[in-house]
């Protein structure tokens, strides 16, 4: 099973070969204002007293170090290049302290937004692109832009300064040598050009590599038990190390090329500095130049070169950075599929809740061939229960997810309180809905919060008395901090049972006039069976409530029972006529309502 993403990496190898997607992390940082200037300032402190330690070494050596100087003197130009020590540290400081600054806060304002945009995307988005790669450019793609703008653009810029001030410095210095060591630049730059392209294409496909790596460990680690029970580590073990391979491998040729490119540029660089010290040394021979002058010259050229030195390694960065910014682009310019229209109808107060399907025909957008619902009505009146019954992949939790509107059909159109779905803001259609997941959905947090899911105004008496009514009330108290027991990641601290009673509980403090129930299908023993049951009979009543029943109980109570079959409606009516129609219902149910009330029906 090879890790998802495949179709979106594609996609990305054709786009074109820019840094441009580093412009996003631009408008990020000019949030900042106060913060760059400073960190600009002391940018160029630093760079500039750099470059100021060759200009004093000069002035030692030819003036502090002749014969018959004044040793005041010789102290006094110690003291200057001290003090250019001494603010070269200051401002090293600064610059490190605000330009890493930044870098987190640029880091930490993209997560918050990425985020922020992932929670409005449709449901639909997520099942072509997987959530655990999507995690994993929450972290690896933010932290190479957090190392773009922390450190990489900060050696640069110093770099380039030092690299400009130095190339002047020298001119100054030797005109004639500087001329011999311009003319050795684009010979530097030119083969950075041409590695770089090809970097590029590398670093790239390395971070998706990257990603599947979080990607599958993720899926392994979260399916376990799975793995374990039915004796897959050897297999799990090779599908990781081949994917860890082949991350290793684009890793190898990334730094083969950079490893090259260095190798490459550092021979030009030192190759014709030795050339130029050679005729510089002729020179001192001849006596056409100072010794201070040829120190300061080796110790400029040292600085230029090592300056041209990371600005090569630079391009790699941005590059990298550039891959990952477009990529949290890609994310960010995602349009939320399912939106509020520009003028949203408003449901009408105070709410009935009534939910009307009409002619409702749905394909799922990952299963374009296979319709869903098929010209699918039911109109379900506020108040009344109905009880949804059929085979599995009849299309019973499509309702839920179409009512929900996590998508929208293709054709019909489902209503809530006579308002079109497609016309009003999801937001106010799902505010009067309380879903009953068929597996209680818990979060990370205490058992107090995980109720208040269903309402964050709720008090603790009103989370009590919800609990009272869920038949919660008794595991709560007895948690070993009572309500603020945090309940463990996915709530593993409870029964399935109990997990039951929380989403109903939750479901209740939400208080909504539509209730959208699935049944969970796992038996429970008789006690928690009746103690559900029990909740769900307080939770149902008055409001309008569809429900994917497995239990004899429930389809005896349900006002109407609705048997559906390949997205359509087969039958309709109570147990005892649908039971005496000899239909599909009935077939199902002697299956498997026999004996037990516990025993699933679909
Ligand atoms: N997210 C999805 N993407 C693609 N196809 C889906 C998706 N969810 C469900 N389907 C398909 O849609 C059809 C109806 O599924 P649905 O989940 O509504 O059935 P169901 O009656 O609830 O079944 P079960 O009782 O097994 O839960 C099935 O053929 C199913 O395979």
């Amino acid at each position: 099973m090879p890790p998802a993403g495949g179709g979106r990496r594609r996609k990305r190898e054709r786009e074109r070969a820019n840094l441009g997607p580093l412009f996003m992390v631009w408008r990020e940082l000019l949030k900042y204002p106060g913060r760059m200037a400073t960190a600009g300032l002391a940018l160029v402190t630093t760079a500039v007293s750099t470059l100021a330690i060759p200009f004093g070494f000069r002035q030692i050596i030819d003036q502090g170090f002749a014969q018959g100087a004044d040793p005041r003197a010789i102290g006094w130009w110690f003291a200057m290049l001290m003090g250019v020590v001494v603010i070269l540290a200051v401002a090293t400081a600064i610059r490190f302290y605000s330009v890493s600054w930044l870098g987190e806060r640029v880091v930490a304002d993209i997560r918050l937004t990425v985020q922020r945009h992932l929670l409005t995307l449709a449901p639909a988005f997520f099942e072509e692109n997987s959530p655990k790669e999507i995690s994993s450019r929450m972290t690896s793609d933010t932290a190479i832009i957090e190392q773009i703008v922390g450190t990489t653009v900060s050696v640069a810029l110093r770099n380039a300064i030092m690299a400009v001030g130095g190339v002047i410095y020298l001119f100054m210095l030797a005109p004639g040598l500087t001329a011999g060591l311009i003319v050795a630049i684009p010979l530097v730059i030119l083969p950075i050009a041409a590695f770089g392209r090809r970097l590029r294409a590398v670093s790239r496909s390395s971070q998706d590599r990257v990603a599947d790596i979080g990607a599958l460990t993720a899926e392994v680690l979260g399916a376990l038990k799975v793995v374990q029970a039915f004796n897959q580590e050897t297999r799990e073990r090779e599908r990781f190390a081949a994917a860890v391979e082949r991350t290793f491998n684009t890793g190898r040729q990334r730094i083969k090329i950079r490893a090259i490119m260095t190798a490459v540029i550092m021979f030009l660089i030192f190759g014709a500095i030795t050339l130029i010290m050679w005729r510089g040394a002729i020179g001192v021979a001849e006596g056409t130049i100072t010794g201070g002058t040829i120190a300061a010259f080796v110790v400029t050229a040292g600085i230029v070169a090592g300056a041209f030195g990371s600005l090569t390694e630079v391009y790699g960065d941005l590059v990298r950075g550039a891959g990952a910014a477009s990529r949290l682009a890609e994310l960010l310019g995602e349009r939320p599929s399912i939106a509020a229209p520009p003028r949203a109808l408003q449901l009408p107060e105070p709410p009935r809740g009534k939910l009307a399907f009409e002619r409702v025909t749905f394909r799922y957008p990952s299963r374009p061939e296979l319709p869903a619902l098929h010209d699918f009505s039911l109109s379900i009146e506020p108040g009344e229960t109905v009880a949804i019954v059929g085979p599995s992949g009849a299309g019973k939790s499509t309702l839920f997810q179409l009512a929900e509107r996590f998508y929208d059909p293709q054709g019909g159109a489902i209503k809530i309180d006579g308002v079109p779905l497609a016309s009003a803001d999801p937001a106010q259609v799902r505010a009067r809905i309380a879903l009953v997941p068929q597996e209680g959905v818990l979060f990370a947090a205490t058992a107090r919060d995980n109720l208040r899911y269903g309402n964050w105004q709720a008090d603790d008496a009103a989370i009590w008395e919800a609990a009272r009514a869920a038949n919660a009330e008794g595991f709560l108290q007895a948690l070993p901090q009572g309500l603020d027991t945090f309940l463990g990641e996915d709530g593993g601290r409870l029964s399935g049972g109990q997990r039951q009673r929380m989403a109903i509980a939750r479901a209740l403090l939400r208080d909504a006039p539509i209730l959208l129930l699935d049944e969970a299908t796992s038996a429970l023993d008789a006690e928690s069976e009746r103690l559900v049951q029990d909740a769900l009979d307080r939770l149902m009543a008055h409001r309008t409530t569809l429900v994917i029943a497995h239990r004899l109980a429930t389809v005896r109570q349900a006002d109407r029972i609705v048997v559906m079959d390949g997205g359509r409606i087969v039958e309709q009516g109570t147990h005892d006529s649908l039971s005496r129609a000899g239909g599909l219902y009935a077939r199902l149910a002697s299956l498997q309502f026999e004996g037990t009330s516990a025993t699933p029906l679909a």
